[in-house]
Formats: C-alpha cells, sequence, structure tokens
C-alpha cells in the first residue's frame, strides 16, 4: 500500500510527461550510433494488451530512492529539469534519505536523541537542503513509493513495477544500490531476532530489537560490524562481534591499525571471536534466535544477531544492460552510460573505470554516491563529454552519542596499497601512510583529525607524492607525519 508521503508527493504531483521517446533520446543526442558500445538488450517480459499504461511516458526514470536518487534528483532540480519531466520509482515508503545515518545516529538509546526521520533526507549530510516529501511534490517530480521495478524491457522503453505498473522511459537511472547479503535461511539467516541492516526499516526492527535485548552477538567485523557493536555499547548490551579474518575491517585497516580500535571496543566491554565461522544460529522455545553455532562447535548465546557480512549490488532486473563479471554490477562509462543507449548506473550498482587507479570498480560509499548520481545528471543534462574522475574516500563515526568515553572520527583517502607506515597511538590520533613501491603516497588513513588536517588527506591522495619513507617512519607525532607527507607535496614530485 502507498503511504501517506507517497500520496502527498506522488499522483498529486501535477507532472506532465511528454509522450514521444524518440523526442527526448534525440534531443540528448542518443538518436542512432551516439555510444560506442552499443547492445540490443534482451526482452525481459512483454507488454502484453491487457497490460495497463500509468499516465503516459515519463522522460526521465530513476529507479530506486536511495542516497544517490536523492543527490540526482537535486541536479536535475538545479537545471530546471525536474518540473514534470522526472519520476522516481522506489521500493522504500519514504524518500530518499542519508543512508550512513542508520548505523550512527540512529541507534543512539532512546534517552541521546536517536536520529529519525525526516531529519536526514537527501542532501542534508553534504550541506545540502533536506528535501522531504513536499521539496519533490513542490519541484513537480513524482515519486512512486513501495512499487519496485520487477521487470524491464529495453526494446520497448519499459519498466514494470510490483503493483503491475508499466512505465515508458525516455532516458532511465539505475540506482538501486545494494542488498545486504544474508546467511541461508537454513541455518536460521531468516529468524525472529536476527537483523540485517540496509534501510530505514530494518533500522526500525533493530531498534525494537535493542530495546529489549541483553546479549547480541554481530557477525561480520566489517563497517556495519563496527558500528553496530560501538551502537550496541550505548545501550549497555553484551556484545560479541564474531569475523572469520584475523582482525576487523580486513577490506581496509591493517592488522596493527586494527589492534588499536580492537583495544577499543575491549575497553568498552565488546568481545571478539576471530577466525570464527558460523555453523548455524539457533532458535529457543520462542521460536526466536538464542545463540550462534560456530563451525568448531562453540556457542555464543545471544537473544540479538546482527548480521553485516557484506553486501551485494542489485542488478536485478537489469542484468541485460551488461553486468561487470569481476566486481559484479552494472558496467558504465566515465559518464555512467551503460551498453544501452539513454540508460544510465550510479551510486553503488554501478561498475565505472576508477580513472586515477586505471581499473573498473565499484564503490560502496556514500561520497560516490552522491559525486556519481551528480556527474551523471550533470554530463547528461549539459552534454558536456567530461569523465568522472574520483578519488577514494571512506570515513566512519563511532561512540558517538552524548557520555561516550572517547568518539572516534577517522577518514581514508586512495587505494590502500603497497607498505604501510603507521604514526600515533589513540594519543588522540593515528595516521597511517601507503606507500607504492616507487614511493608515492596511495593512501592515508586518519584518526580525529582537525578539518585542517582532515582536509589535506585529498591533495596528499590525489597528487600521490614521493615521499621520505625514512623520515615519515622517525615522526615523532601525528602532526610531525602530517608535515612530512605536506612538504612532500610542495616538493614537485607529485603525479
Ligand atoms: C547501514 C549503512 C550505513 C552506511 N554508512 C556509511 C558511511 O558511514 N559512510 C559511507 O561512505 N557509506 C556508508 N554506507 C554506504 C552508503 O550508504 C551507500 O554507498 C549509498 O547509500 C549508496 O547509494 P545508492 O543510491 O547507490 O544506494 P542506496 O542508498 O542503497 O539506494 C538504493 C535504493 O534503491 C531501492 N531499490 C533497489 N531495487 C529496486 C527496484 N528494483 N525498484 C525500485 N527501487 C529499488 C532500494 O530500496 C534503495 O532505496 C552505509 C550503508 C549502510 C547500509
Ligand atoms: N562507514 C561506512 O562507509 C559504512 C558503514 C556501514 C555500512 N557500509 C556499507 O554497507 C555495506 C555492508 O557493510 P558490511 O559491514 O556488511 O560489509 P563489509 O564488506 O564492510 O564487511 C563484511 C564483513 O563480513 C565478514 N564476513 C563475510 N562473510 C562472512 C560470513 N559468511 N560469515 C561471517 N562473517 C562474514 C567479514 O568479516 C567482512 O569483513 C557495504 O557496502 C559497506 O560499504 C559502509
Ligand atoms: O554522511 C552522512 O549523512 C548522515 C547525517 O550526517 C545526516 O544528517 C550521516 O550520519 C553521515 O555520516
Amino acid at each position: 500500500m502507498a503511504s501517506t508521503a507517497a500520496a502527498a508527493a506522488g499522483t498529486a504531483s501535477g507532472c506532465r510527461y511528454y509522450s514521444q521517446t524518440s523526442w527526448a533520446l534525440r534531443r540528448l543526442g542518443f538518436g542512432g550510433a551516439g555510444l560506442a558500445r552499443p547492445a540490443a538488450p534482451r526482452r525481459a517480459f512483454s507488454v502484453s494488451a491487457a497490460a495497463v499504461f500509468d499516465n503516459e511516458n515519463r522522460e526521465y526514470v530513476i529507479v530506486g530512492g536511495g542516497n544517490a536518487a536523492g543527490y540526482a534528483a537535486r541536479t536535475f532540480v538545479e537545471h530546471g529539469m525536474a518540473d514534470g519531466r522526472l519520476c522516481i520509482v522506489s521500493k522504500e515508503a519514504v524518500p530518499p534519505y542519508e543512508r550512513p545515518a542508520l548505523t550512527k545516529g540512529y541507534l543512539f538509546p532512546p534517552e541521546k536523541k536517536p536520529a529519525r526521520l525526516p531529519g536526514f533526507h537527501t542532501c542534508v549530510g553534504s550541506g545540502g537542503q533536506r528535501q522531504t516529501a513536499e521539496w519533490y511534490k513542490e519541484n513537480g517530480i513524482e515519486v512512486l513509493y513501495e512499487d519496485p521495478v520487477e521487470a524491464f524491457d529495453g526494446k520497448t522503453q519499459t519498466l514494470k513495477t510490483s503493483s503491475g505498473k508499466i512505465l515508458k522511459y525516455g532516458s532511465l537511472i539505475i540506482s538501486t544500490g545494494c542488498a545486504a547479503a544474508r546467511l541461508p535461511e537454513k541455518i536460521g539467516g531468516n529468524l525472529p531476532g536476527v537483523h540485517y541492516i540496509r534501510d530505514v526499516a530494518d533500522a526500525d526492527s533493530l531498534v525494537s530489537s535493542l530495546g529489549k535485548a541483553k546479549k547480541i552477538v554481530v557477525i561480520g567485523g566489517g563497517y556495519i560490524g563496527m558500528e553496530v557493536a560501538a551502537a550496541a555499547c550505548g545501550w549497555n548490551l553484551d556484545t560479541t562481534i564474531i569475523f572469520p579474518e584475523d582482525h576487523i575491517m580486513p577490506r581496509l585497516f591493517t592488522p596493527s591499525l586494527a589492534e588499536k580500535y580492537e583495544e577499543l571496543y575491549e575497553q568498552n566491554g565488546v568481545k571478539f571471536v576471530k577466525g570464527a565461522l558460523i555453523d548455524k544460529l539457533d532458535a529457543g522455545s520462542d521460536g526466536r534466535v538464542s545463540s550462534a553455532v560456530l563451525k568448531d562447535g562453540s556457542v555464543v548465546e545471544a537473544d540479538t544477531v546482527i548480521v553485516g557480512i557484506g553486501a551485494k549490488p542489485a542488478v536485478s532486473p537489469f542484468e541485460a544492460v551488461g553486468v561487470n563479471n569481476e566486481v559484479g554490477g552494472i558496467e558504465v562509462d566515465s559518464m555512467f552510460r551503460t551498453s544501452v543507449p539513454g540508460i544510465f548506473a550510479i551510486g553503488d550498482v554501478a561498475a565505472f573505470p576508477l580513472k586515477m587507479y586505471d581499473r573498473i570498480a565499484r564503490v560502496e560509499h556514500v561520497d560516490h554516491a552522491r559525486k556519481s548520481a551528480h556527474h551523471c545528471i550533470e554530463t547528461l543534462l549539459t552534454s558536456q563529454a567530461k569523465a568522472y574522475d574520483y578519488l577514494p574516500y571512506f570515513y566512519s563515526r563511532i561512540f558517538e552519542y552524548e557520555g561516550s568515553s572517547r568518539k572516534i572520527w577517522w577518514q581514508f583517502y586512495g587505494d590502500n596499497v603497497g607498505e604501510t607506515v603507521e604514526v600515533g597511538n589513540f594519543d588522540p590520533k593515528i595516521a597511517t601512510f601507503w606507500i607504492d613501491t616507487d614511493d608515492r603516497l596511495k593512501g592515508v588513513f586518519l584518526e580525529s583529525g582537525t578539518s585542517e588536517e582532515f582536509s589535506l588527506l585529498p591533495q596528499l591522495a590525489r597528487s600521490q607524492p614521493v615521499v621520505d619513507k625514512a623520515k615519515l617512519k622517525s615522526a615523532t607525532s601525528v602532526e610531525d607525519a602530517l608535515d612530512i607527507a605536506r612538504s612532500s607535496l610542495l616538493s614537485g614530485s607529485s603525479v
């Protein structure tokens, strides 16, 4: 059923639609041989005579109502191209919001003023306007809520939603993001009390469990594992993190960096079970999860389990436009164009050329969701042939709630390749520098920097200066190390 927000921003938006798809394609330069890699999409469903066409054609349709969609909508509005021309088809019941809040402010305990919608709709996370359902309505953007696209036909340029609507599009922007990877049902992955966290409905369900929980198990030592376990400390819960690797955040942290964060969690009472795989989750007599059984036979009791074992790009039902076999996701060029003229993909789901490192990548972080959305729509609407040149940026903020013994706020820019030099020991800062075989600085991590120090990181990672490794290793403080890195920027050996 459509929500109140849907009713407010959807059919009542007074949108007008153009009726000739080909008109829009011609105007955008997609009349024929415009793109380098044309590929005939497979017919995914056929439109029968009995099918119900909803209104008329839509000039621009965004599928997915998440972070990238919110920023894309903003760019349409900035160009005066939203009113009556743009439609967002969303699986969720609310307009786009800043997803990072779900494992941060959203999980503060009730007495510590948790974040709630409409407080964090996009684009507030980057200092922009709070785009509520009214904002979409005022800007003439049609939003279809709780009506995921289930089928796609590139030949007739139509989408079919779960409610049975057939939508015809001129240009299509796929921003379906990722879905949480799940533990199989047969090992208890769907038991009551087992949580995954991808959207606000998941977060609400988790909050209601946390209110009653005593003993929680967090499965996975990545971003979700770290952020949720830190949040659980705010609720004074007995918390155990279980993961298969030797240390937390294996995708980014060095063992030594991870050890420092693990110590901090342990000081907050969190326990770790490392190098462990889950055999199954068991239920108690009430049918709710009661324990995690590990492959070695040991048992960890829990009344609530949070699973954070990675995410999978939500490519369905768009596989026919071209999926990248190595990194998954929908393959696009440097302007987010897929192999099919007039179809684009942005955010987590896009496999794009990471120009700086000359490889195809998918980036599952919000900075890329925001920037890819802006870049795609900007180039689409202005016909500027400008290549996306992204510098990877990841961050986390944990133990932020009032009264926590210390707040954690780290940022990372660049590529975590090569040898590392680590300086500092939560005193209060830590920095790690990744240096390649040719002595170039490739990536840089900083905990608890000042805003001036944080602003140095992208300059360093972008320029990749040659650094004096020996000098960096002898730095007496993080400030000293950053000064050494800063001076290498001025030495003229940057790329
Ligand atoms: C809990 C959590 C915390 C995070 N914290 C951080 C952080 O601190 N820092 C950071 O950099 N990144 C963080 N991320 C990652 C960041 O949120 C994502 O990179 C970002 O949301 C990607 O934006 P997106 O629009 O591509 O995908 P999403 O924001 O996931 O949006 C995709 C949308 O598409 C919808 N959808 C999917 N399939 C369909 C369909 N067939 N039809 C219609 N709609 C569909 C989904 O329901 C969803 O609304 C976090 C992610 C999660 C889950
Ligand atoms: N601050 C941030 O940037 C942030 C915060 C939260 C979520 N996210 C995003 O949300 C998504 C999901 O995050 P995540 O933490 O689930 O993914 P992740 O890839 O960061 O971590 C997954 C972790 O799961 C563990 N794992 C994998 N398979 C397992 C299995 N079968 N059993 C037990 N453990 C297993 C590993 O320890 C691995 O580190 C990602 O896209 C992530 O980037 C980002
Ligand atoms: O990027 C982010 O956006 C939200 C929040 O700032 C929105 O208010 C959040 O917690 C982030 O880390």
